[in-house]
């Protein structure tokens, strides 16, 4: 379904050589070297560029929110966040203004009748998913018409120049969903992956619990991922597993943020697991299954700042330190180039 190459790791050894000659003792810009050497990859050069950052937030309701106490929060959030994003008033509004990405909103799949914008992308596949709790949460035909949507609005970011990306999200209700796609793709008990969301009270989090494992016994977890994302998925979170894996097909550099951006990757992973090799991660969630998603794919956040707001903001927040990391490697001085003696040799 989508051809994602991995990166090639042969040319590492001349990516550290060239880290490794840069005027500064061994190692001792820690996780820039990182980062760099993964860009290095991602763009077969050892003069890696970013261009135009991009931040596509999807936003989406949820069934069961209506009938079931899995939020703290009412389903018309959604629709208010959303209206919210397009006068330029969210906190990922602000800090995309603050680090100069280009970000669009897109209605994946809102309980609301938005009059038209043009600053909204209008990709509703319908008004919510269907209540998971009695019904799967949507078709497989809307299922791949979201992963197809989302891929063709990522095409043409690319198309413009962008090749560095993250994906945002908005929809209240959505934790139970990455909980569940969690709890199918790690086989983790569906209790060890759900947590507080938005700001549930203990009492609600135990409900939570009760309610989710209900859910999965009813339809119980599949080894087809798509079948997963049908039973559990958001449509935001479907788009953003089809944006990911067009992404990475297209060879840009993702950014991956908090809780629920990880499980539509959990999900993109197991439809091809060479996604990971263009994938950085911006920060660990305070929401609690996020460290344990983290460690599932063996990877490191850049930070750590306690954020569990969503919208993607833990991805742009990370961006000037993925940007010190491309400005290291092409702008300092070499031990060549410099006369400064190297204390290795
Ligand atoms: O990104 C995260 O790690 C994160 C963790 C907890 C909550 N959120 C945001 O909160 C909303 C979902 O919370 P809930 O409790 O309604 O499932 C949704 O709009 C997310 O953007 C986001
Ligand atoms: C106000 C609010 C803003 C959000 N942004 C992402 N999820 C959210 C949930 C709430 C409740």
């Amino acid at each position: 379904m989508f051809k994602i190459t991995p990166t090639n790791k042969e040319f590492s050894k001349e990516i550290i050589h060239k880290i490794n000659n840069k005027t500064k003792p061994l190692g001792s810009l820690g996780t820039l070297e990182i980062i760099a050497k993964k860009l290095c990859l991602i763009q077969n050069t050892l003069t890696p560029k970013l261009n135009k950052p991009t931040m596509l937030v999807f936003a989406g309701d949820h069934g069961i929110v209506k009938n079931q106490p899995v939020s703290s929060c009412p389903q018309e959030v959604t629709h208010q966040m959303v209206l919210n994003f397009l006068e330029g008033g969210a906190g990922i509004n602000v800090f995309c203004k603050q680090h100069g990405f280009d970000l669009s909103v897109i209605d994946a799949g809102v309980n609301f009748e938005f009059e038209s914008n043009k600053k909204l992308i209008n990709a509703k596949i319908a008004y919510g998913t269907k209540d998971y709790s009695l019904a799967p949460a949507m078709t497989k035909e809307q299922c791949e018409k979201a992963i197809k949507i989302a891929g063709e609005i990522v095409v043409e970011k690319y198309v413009n120049g962008s090749n560095i990306i993250s994906f945002g999200e908005m929809g209240i209700g959505n934790t139970s969903s990455a909980s569940l796609l969690m709890s199918a793709v790690t086989k983790q008990s569906i209790e060890s992956c759900i947590g507080v969301g938005a700001g549930l009270t203990e009492e609600g989090l135990s409900k939570k619990i009760d309610i989710l494992t209900k859910v999965q016994q009813l339809h119980g977890v599949s080894e087809n991922p798509l079948e997963n994302l049908q039973n559990f998925g958001g449509f935001e979170v479907a788009m953003m597993t089809g944006a990911m894996l067009k992404a990475a097909e297209l060879k840009m550099t993702l950014i991956i943020d908090g809780f629920i951006a990880t499980s539509s990757l959990l999900i993109a992973q197991v439809i091809n697991k060479n996604i990971i090799d263009y994938c950085l991660f911006s920060h660990q969630s305070n929401e609690q299954g996020h460290i344990k998603m983290l460690k599932f794919l063996n990877v490191s956040p850049i930070l750590h700042l306690g954020l569990r707001l969503g919208e993607g903001t833990g991805a742009v927040i990370a961006y000037p330190i993925i940007q010190s990391a491309e400005i290291f490697i092409n702008q300092m001085a070499s031990f060549e180039s410099s006369g400064v003696v190297n204390p290795v040799q």
